[in-house]
């Protein structure tokens, strides 16, 4: 085993494949990972999982989202697991069920809050790595493709307008008949985005060599079979 112990971005050389695929909050990730780790039979990491975890467990516990040692410290011996539910995963912390809990808007804040923090970030590093196995990992996230697999095959940055992304989230909360207004939404995003954007350790940038794809008026089906479309194009050459 690689000694992490001074080290924390040590890692062997993997050759199993990684599809990176980052963007701002609303762009579709979530959704098109899925359906691509499917398609393709591979992992999937939701690396926001995580970081949701830890912003949740802080405000369960009071501990301030800018305390620093105090995050590093729960971030580094989070107690999350992936359970399979159904046809999908369940996200147990501390031994039980938090899913609803962990996609709340205040949660998605919570975590972009502790996600500027660079122990934090530090701490959950290895963790994310360590779902590279075979026979390949589509992980999404903000800087899956520039921090955590550098050395991904293939690499997404996928985005949309801040006025669609706020529509589907609204649509996405309707649904779920939670009561929210698009313009409030809106301006969620646009903080989200000068956040996660505007941070100065791993700000969510599109890597190099990542296909940018703007889905903006584009289906889900579409845009799950540009991301297809660029994995097999270039896995043959
Ligand atoms: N191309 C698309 N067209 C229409 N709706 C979409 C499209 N892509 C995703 N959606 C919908 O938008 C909502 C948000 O998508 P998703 O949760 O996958 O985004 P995300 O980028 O993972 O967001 P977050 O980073 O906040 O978790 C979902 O309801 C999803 O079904
Ligand atoms: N690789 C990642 C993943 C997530 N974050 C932070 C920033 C996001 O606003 C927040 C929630 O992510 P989501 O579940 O909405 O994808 O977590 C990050 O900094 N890096």
């Amino acid at each position: 085993m690689p000694d992490r112990s001074t080290d924390s971005t040590a890692r062997t050389p993997s050759t199993v494949p990684v599809l990176a695929i980052d963007g701002p909050s609303g762009s579709g990730k979530g959704t098109v990972a899925k359906r691509v780790a499917e398609a393709l039979g591979w992992h999937l990491l939701d690396s926001g999982a995580l970081y949701r975890a830890v912003g949740l467990l802080a405000l369960d516990r009071g501990i301030p989202l800018d305390d620093a040692d105090a995050l590093a410290a729960l971030a580094l011996r989070l107690p999350i697991s992936f359970q399979p539910a159904g046809e999908g995963v369940s996200v147990h912390l501390e031994g039980r069920p938090r899913d609803a809990d962990l996609r709340t808007e205040d949660t998605g804040a919570a975590a972009s809050a502790v996600a500027a923090v660079p122990a934090v970030r530090d701490a959950l590093l290895a963790r994310q790595r360590d779902f590279r196995q075979a026979p390949g990992l589509v992980a999404d996230g903000r800087d899956m493709g520039t921090v955590v697999f550098p050395d991904a095959p293939y690499k997404v940055y996928l985005t949309a307008s801040a006025e669609e992304r706020a529509q589907r989230r609204h649509k996405q909360l309707m649904e779920k008949g939670v009561a929210t207004t698009l313009a409030a939404l809106l301006e969620e995003i646009q903080a989200r985005d000068a956040r996660d954007m505007g941070r100065s350790v791993a700000p969510l940038k599109a890597a190099d060599d990542a296909l940018r794809i703007d889905s903006t008026g584009m289906s889900i089906g579409q845009v799950v079979k540009a991301v297809l479309d660029h994995v097999v194009l270039h896995g043959s050459q």
